[in-house]
């Protein structure tokens, strides 16, 4: 297996008391998947994305990515964090050319990355702009265009659409399978929108809070081109509801 998390528990320690954020977790992950971490706030979805990259030291157990223990965070892998984190002041194309800089390519292997990336999100024509002037999901994808660019094996995105409104996500999500099959990436994609889920992964991890535990993992049996509507869709959107315990209602808005 590509990335293997054995046993892992994440205990925060306060002054007095501790909090067991993630409670034995065993999850195996292989090379190129699309994994799904969704679950309700607080059930250690982000704990975990942050033990994998090794932002998170995890308290008891093991995580190994191709064979190596994950200790600290690793160059070859990036997380896009939701806030986009650009650089106000930078524009669109020195922005995705920042983590290029410190990489030590020359300057013309930078320019060909920055050219394909901002060309893979659409966004060649907008290089020249500052972040002020884009939309929240064109900020979003040059936050994508700059993770991509140094070339990871892993790409780690904690609910990168959330601030989104309904229509960019969507198209962002497009974005995202294409990609992840085009550059064939490994992505952890956290989530609390079941939808999204659904329409993104290969694998669903179903986390339950209080401790964080896995609760459950589901397969997402569907072809590249997935349809929001279609009985598969809706019978795999229904089955996690069914494991969440709620009222399937076609009022509800589809989020935990
Ligand atoms: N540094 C910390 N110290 C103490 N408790 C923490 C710390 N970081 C997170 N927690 C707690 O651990 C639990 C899991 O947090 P985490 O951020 O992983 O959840 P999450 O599933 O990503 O939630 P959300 O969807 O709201 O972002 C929460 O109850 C949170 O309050």
């Amino acid at each position: 297996m590509y990335i293997d998390i054995k046993d892992v528990s994440v205990e925060y320690k306060q002054e007095k008391t501790s909090f067991l954020a993630l409670d034995h977790i065993n999850l195996s992950i292989n090379q190129g998947e699309f994994i799904c971490l969704l679950g309700p706030s607080g059930c250690g979805k982000t704990t975990l994305l942050n033990a994998i990259a090794g932002f998170e030291k995890v308290t008891s157990g093991t995580i190994t990515i191709d064979g190596t223990p994950v200790t600290k965070p690793d160059t070859r892998y990036v997380t896009i964090f939701q806030n986009y984190g650009l650089l106000p002041w930078r524009s669109v194309e020195k922005n995705v050319a920042l983590p290029l800089e410190t990489k030590g390519l020359s300057k013309q292997e930078q320019d060909e990355r920055i050219k394909h990336y901002l060309e893979l999100v659409g966004l060649s024509e907008y290089k020249d702009r500052h972040p002020h002037q884009l939309s929240g999901g064109q900020q979003q994808r040059v936050a994508i265009a700059r993770a991509l660019a140094v070339n990871p094996d892993i790409l780690f995105m904690d609910e990168p659409f959330a601030a989104l409104d309904a229509i960019t996500r969507m198209k962002l999500q497009d974005d995202t399978r294409l990609l992840s099959t085009k550059e064939k990436k490994t992505i952890i994609f956290v989530t609390h929108d079941i939808e999204e889920a659904v329409y993104l992964a290969d694998r669903i991890v179903v986390l339950s809070p209080n401790p964080g535990r896995i609760k459950s993992i589901v397969d997402v049996h569907m072809p590249f081109e997935r349809d929001r509507t279609s009985d598969d869709f809706i019978h795999i959107r229904d089955k996690i509801f069914e494991i969440f315990n709620m009222k399937v209602d076609h009022d509800l808005e589809y989020y935990i």
